[in-house]
C-alpha cells in the first residue's frame, strides 16, 4: 500500500510540539526488515515529522484500521537504506510521540537461537540483551536533565498480551516469552558468539531492539515487540548459516501475516486504554533539581517529557 503523500497543514505544528493526547488507544508501529508498510489504513496520510533528535527514517503514514489509529514508521526506511547502526532510534521514537501515540508495537526480523523457534514463528519477547556497541544514542537525556528510568522488565506486558493475541488471529504460530540478545551488527554473529548467547539463555537475536526499547521507556511510551522468526543464526550443526537472502525469503512469505496481525490488534483493542506505570515513569526518574532544568533541553524534550518539561519552559503539570 502506497499512502498518498502530502504536507499535513499541521506538520509545522506536530513537528514543534507534541500533538495533545486524546486518551484515545493510538499505536505506534515500527516495521523492520521486510515491513515498509502497515497494510491498508482507513484514510492514510503521509506525514513528514519532525524531530529535535536529527532526522527520523522517514515519514510516518498514520490511518486507521479497525477503528483504532495507527501511526506507521519504517525503521530502515523506505528502500532499506539505514543500517541498524545508522536508524536514528531518539528521532524515531520522538516523532512517534509527537504525533500522539500512546503505545509502541516494534515488527522485526528475528534469528533463532533455539530449535523450537522455527522460521515463520512469531515470538513476542519479554527480555532483552544489549550487545550494541555503545556508539548509538541510547538516551534522550543526559545533556542538562538527567534520568535513571527503570527496565527491569523493558517491555509492556498489557501490548505484548494484546498483540499475541493478534498474531494467534492471524494464524501465526506464537511463542509468548522469550530473551532477544542484540547485536551492533551489521555482520551477522560468529558461530562461537551463537553458541555463547545460547549459554546465556537468550532464545532469539536482532540488530535493532536496542536502544530502541530503552528510548521507549525514556518517551513513557509502552513497548512491545514481535519477532517473526527468519533463520536458526549459525549455532546449529544442521542446515545453513543465517545470510540476507534467507532473512528476506522468509520475510516476504511473512509480512501478510504480520499485517493481518495488525489489522487483528486494531479490531480487538480498546478504543481506550487503562492507564500504565509506564505513562508516568519519569516521575520519580529524572535527578536534576527542577531550578536547573535549562530551557534548551526542556524545548528539546517537549514531547519526550512534555507532561513535566511544557513546551519551551511552560510546565504542563
Ligand atoms: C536484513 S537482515 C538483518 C536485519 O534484520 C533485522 O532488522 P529489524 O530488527 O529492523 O527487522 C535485524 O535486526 C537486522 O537489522
Ligand atoms: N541471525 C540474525 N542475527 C541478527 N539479526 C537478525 N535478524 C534476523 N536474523 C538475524
Amino acid at each position: 500500500m502506497r499512502a498518498p503523500r502530502r504536507r499535513d497543514p499541521h506538520a509545522a505544528e506536530i513537528g514543534l510540539r507534541r500533538v495533545a493526547s486524546t486518551g484515545e488507544f493510538h499505536i505506534g508501529v515500527i516495521g523492520g526488515s521486510g515491513l515498509y508498510d502497515p497494510g491498508a489504513l482507513d484514510d492514510a496520510q503521509e506525514i513528514a515529522v519532525s524531530s529535535a533528535f536529527g532526522e527520523a527514517s522517514g515519514p510516518v503514514v498514520t490511518g486507521r484500521m479497525g477503528g483504532r489509529r495507527f501511526t506507521f514508521i519504517a525503521r530502515h526506511g523506505q528502500g532499506h537504506r539505514l543500517s541498524p547502526s545508522h536508524v536514528n532510534y531518539r528521532a524515531n521514537i520522538d516523532v512517534l510521540k509527537r504525533c500522539g501515540v500512546t503505545d509502541v508495537l516494534a515488527v522485526s526480523a528475528i534469528g533463532s537461537l533455539r530449535e523450537e523457534y522455527a522460521p515463520g514463528d512469531f515470538v513476542v519477547v519479554d527480555q532483552l540483551i544489549d550487545r550494541t556497541a555503545g556508539v548509538r544514542e541510547r538516551s534522550f537525556f543526559g545533556e542538562g536533565i538527567v534520568a535513571h528510568v527503570p527496565l527491569a522488565d523493558p517491555v509492556c506486558p498489557r501490548l505484548s498480551a494484546f498483540a499475541a493475541a493478534a498474531a494467534d488471529r492471524a494464524g501465526a504460530r506464537v511463542h509468548r516469552g522469550a530473551t532477544y540478545v542484540a547485536i551492533e551488527g551489521p555482520q551477522f554473529s560468529t558461530r562461537a558468539e551463537s553458541l555463547l548467547y545460547r549459554e546465556w539463555g537468550a532464545h532469539v537475536i536482532g540488530m535493532t531492539a536496542m536502544p530502541e526499547a530503552r528510548l521507549a521507556r525514556e518517551a513513557e511510551l509502552p513497548y512491545a515487540l514481535v519477532g517473526m522468526v527468519t533463520d536458526y543464526d549459525c549455532w546449529r550443526d544442521a542446515g545453513a548459516d543465517v545470510d540476507v537472502a534467507q532473512i528476506l525469503q522468509t520475510m516476504a512469505a511473512n509480512a501478510d501475516t504480520a499485517r493481518a496481525m495488525l489489522a487483528e490488534l486494531g479490531a480487538a483493542s480498546p478504543a481506550h486504554r487503562d492507564a500504565s506505570p509506564i505513562d508516568r515513569v519519569l516521575d520519580t526518574a529524572i535527578v536534576t533539581a527542577r531550578d536547573h532544568w535549562p530551557v534548551d533541553a526542556m524545548a528539546r524534550l517537549d514531547a519526550v517529557a512534555g507532561r513535566l518539561t511544557g513546551f519551551f519552559g511552560q510546565p504542563q503539570e
